[in-house]
């Protein structure tokens, strides 16, 4: 695949009318548009968006042209593309997204089918030198359920079963499964790919799967699409591959095939809604809270990607938490180009709707998407072929010259470096072949003549080394010799003059060997006398250097006595010191022990004081339980004795009266007998 390029998501505002039912109750319009720039106002906040169509802005006419037809043209380069309704209920998606397309209301053709019909044509262009596959799939994400809608079994199951059309799971069918493959491309495992050739056939496709999407009832929208519905085209083509002649701006050479693929997502959102306006109750109000759950998710996701700081930091992207976020991860700040169609209501009524989405829409204007073009590898490898060929060729005419004028001096270039290289070719062997010749002379004339008619020819220039080398008339007789022998005279004369020749050549040769020979000898000669001279001096500079080196050595030997000395010292001291620091060390110890031995003396008298503490502690509790005891007895023997003194007291009171009337009793006795005698 190609290196990607960031792209940030698009976004355009589609600003719908206000409808019959709102003009009924008296709504008005709350949102401008100002003038000639894509930028909204809605009370007092300003929003700039890439486009504004309606209500003053751009035609809506126009989306398709500026927004959508850009996305189509990368399908064909292998972009994937994803377009994407989001508003509140009733805001219109559905119509711009043309989801509820039937071919019967052709005049509210939204995008879908502006999509198709741009698709064919094109590939109706290119279909010569292109091979194209298209196919098709539907699908929605009903109460975070993935349904197929082009799946014609579970349909009609569906249709038999419930008297209406796709409001529920099929039993016994596997439910479609997102998959994310190796590359992190995320795939629906069990859906439904028709293959389309005809724009008939995918306008049916869009049409059956329309009818199958769950709509319902509610009061803001008669006909509200309740789930999230994706229509998936997907483009598969094989290109053949021309190079362009530098000469001529044709193609001229077959360079093989290119395979792309690409996707084209056209979502379109269920809208948020808020319970009580709608009226919803029962299923309806479950599908709101689930339609709800879906955008949160799409929301959390949107600010994670379109905050810069977070999405520098490497934030994490919530896609998982819901089945439209993570069938949506691609297109939001993923491999392809996104634009976002932002549905308000341009009702007062629907102010504060309209508000929100605009403020989830500028904030989807931060992510940035790295869409690349879906080639196999081989014509990836190509494609960059390709472009190193384009850029060298800028670079050429950079230089100067059009690639073209540049490419005829390389070629004429090369063809006279060929020419000239062919030229040596044909000399070399010319001259190797003549070797051959010459070699084969020289074994057939033994004589000689051509041998040296050979060598002399090449140095018969006089600044030869071996002529130069011959001096004065030498120099004159060799030179003869020489034109004597090439001018192919065969008589006694030359042959005396070739000996006179060789012999001239070797006495010039020995009586150079012996000037050398006189020379070396001279040399050595000065320098034993040189050395001779200098025998003595030498031999006085090396005593006296012997001599110092002598008193180094000496004064060496004191320093190191000296230093062996101290170091004796040193460590004599280091033992006093050593035997001191031990002995200080020792008494400390001592001290130490001393201290310890204290301190372990006091430990135990205070453990014993402790002890005897405890145990005269015991004894005063003993007394103490004593005394109370005794107390006790005291108290008790008290009040027996108190109660023996009453007793003692009531006996003696007892007593005295007993005694008393026995006084009486008797004074009574001692009385009555001297009555009776006095009687008698
Ligand atoms: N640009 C427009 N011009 C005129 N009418 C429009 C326009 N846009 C939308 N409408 C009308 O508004 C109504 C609601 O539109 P639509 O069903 O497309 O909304 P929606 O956003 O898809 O709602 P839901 O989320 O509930 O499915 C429809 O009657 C539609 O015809």
């Amino acid at each position: 695949m190609e290196t990607s390029e960031n792209c940030s998501v698009k976004v355009a505002l589609h600003i719908r009318p206000l409808i019959a039912d709102e003009r009924q109750q008296g709504c008005r319009e709350c949102v401008s548009v100002t003038p000639a720039k894509p930028q909204v106002q809605i009370g007092s906040h300003f929003f700039t968006f890439d486009h504004v169509y309606g209500n003053g802005g751009s035609p809506l006419a126009d989306m398709f042209e500026e927004c959508i037809a850009p996305l189509v043209d990368g399908l064909f380069q292998g972009y994937n593309a994803t377009v994407l309704a989001y508003g509140q209920t009733g805001s219109g998606k559905t119509y711009t997204m043309g989801t509820g397309y039937s071919d019967n209301c052709q005049t509210q053709a939204g995008l879908i089918p502006k999509v198709m019909n741009a698709l064919f044509s094109k590939v109706e262009t290119l279909k010569h030198q292109t091979e194209f596959q298209l196919h098709v799939s539907y699908i929605e994400i009903l109460k975070e359920e993935v349904r197929d809608l082009l799946d014609s079994v579970s349909n009609s199951k569906l249709e038999s079963a419930n008297g209406n059309s796709g409001k529920a799971t099929v039993p016994g069918r596997t439910p479609i499964q997102i998959r994310e493959t190796s590359s992190g491309v995320i795939t629906l495992a069990g859906s439904t790919e028709v293959a389309v050739s005809t724009l008939q056939e995918m306008s049916t496709c869009l049409e059956q799967g329309s009818l199958s999407r769950a709509t319902g009832s509610t009061n803001m929208n008669n006909q509200s699409s309740r789930s999230h519905a994706i229509f998936t085209i997907t483009l598969e083509q094989m290109r053949k591959l021309h190079s362009i002649s530098p000469d001529n701006d044709s193609s001229d050479e077959d360079m093989g095939e290119e395979y792309l693929s690409a996707k084209l997502h056209l979502v379109d959102l269920a809208g948020s809604e808020r319970a009580k306006r709608t009226g919803s109750d029962g299923v309806r109000l479950k599908e709101g809270i689930h339609i709800n759950k879906g955008l949160l998710a799409l929301g959390n996701v949107i600010s994670a990607l379109g905050d810069e700081k977070k999405r520098k930091e490497g934030m994490h992207v919530p896609y998982r938490d819901s089945k439209l976020t993570r069938l949506l991860q691609d297109s939001l700040g993923g491999n392809s180009k996104t634009v976002m169609i932002a549905c308000i209501s341009s009702a007062d009524i629907n102010a504060e709707e309209s508000l929100n989405t605009l403020k989830y829409a500028n904030r989807a204007r931060n992510i940035q998407n790295k869409p690349i073009a879906n080639r196999d590898l081989i014509s990836n490898e190509m494609q960059q072929m390709r472009q190193q060929l384009k850029y060298l060729q800028a670079e050429l005419c950079a230089r100067g010259g059009t690639p073209a004028d540049e490419v005829r001096v390389l070629k004429e270039r090369i063809a006279w470096l060929e020419a000239t290289n062919e030229g040596l070719s044909h000399e070399l062997h010319e001259y190797r072949s003549r070797c051959a010749f010459v070699d084969n002379c020289e074994i057939d004339e033994p004589d000689g003549h051509i041998y040296l008619e050979r060598h002399f020819q090449s140095s018969v220039s006089s600044d030869h080394p071996m002529i130069e080398s011959i001096s004065g008339t030498q120099k004159l007789l060799f030179m003869f010799s020489i034109s004597l022998l090439l001018s192919g005279d065969d008589s006694g004369e030359s042959d005396e003059a070739v000996k006179e020749l060789e012999h001239a050549l070797l006495q010039n040769t020995m009586d150079k060997e012996m000037n050398e020979l006189n020379k070396r000898l001279e040399q050595k000669e000065s320098e034993m006398k040189r050395i001779g001279i200098d025998t003595e001096a030498l031999k006085e500079h090396f005593g006296k250097k012997i001599m110092e080196l002598e008193e180094e050595k000496r004064k060496v030997q004191q320093e190191r006595d000296r230093l062996l000395h101290e170091v004796e010292n040193l460590s004599a001291n280091i033992d006093g010191l050593a035997q001191k620091s031990q002995d200080v060390r020792g008494q400390k110890l001592k001290a130490l022990e001393a201290q310890v031995q204290l301190q372990q003396k006091m430990k135990q008298e205070a453990e014993q004081f402790r002890q005897w503490k405890a145990s005269r502690e015991k004894e005063l509790l003993q007394l103490k339980k004593e005394g109370r005891r005794n107390e006790y007895e005291r108290h008790k023997l008290e009040a027996l004795n108190q109660r023996q003194k009453k007793v003692l007291h009531r006996k003696t009171e007892e007593a005295t009266i007993a005694t008393k009337r026995l006084k009486e009793l008797l004074e009574a006795r001692k009385s009555s007998p001297r009555e009776n005698s006095g009687r008698t």
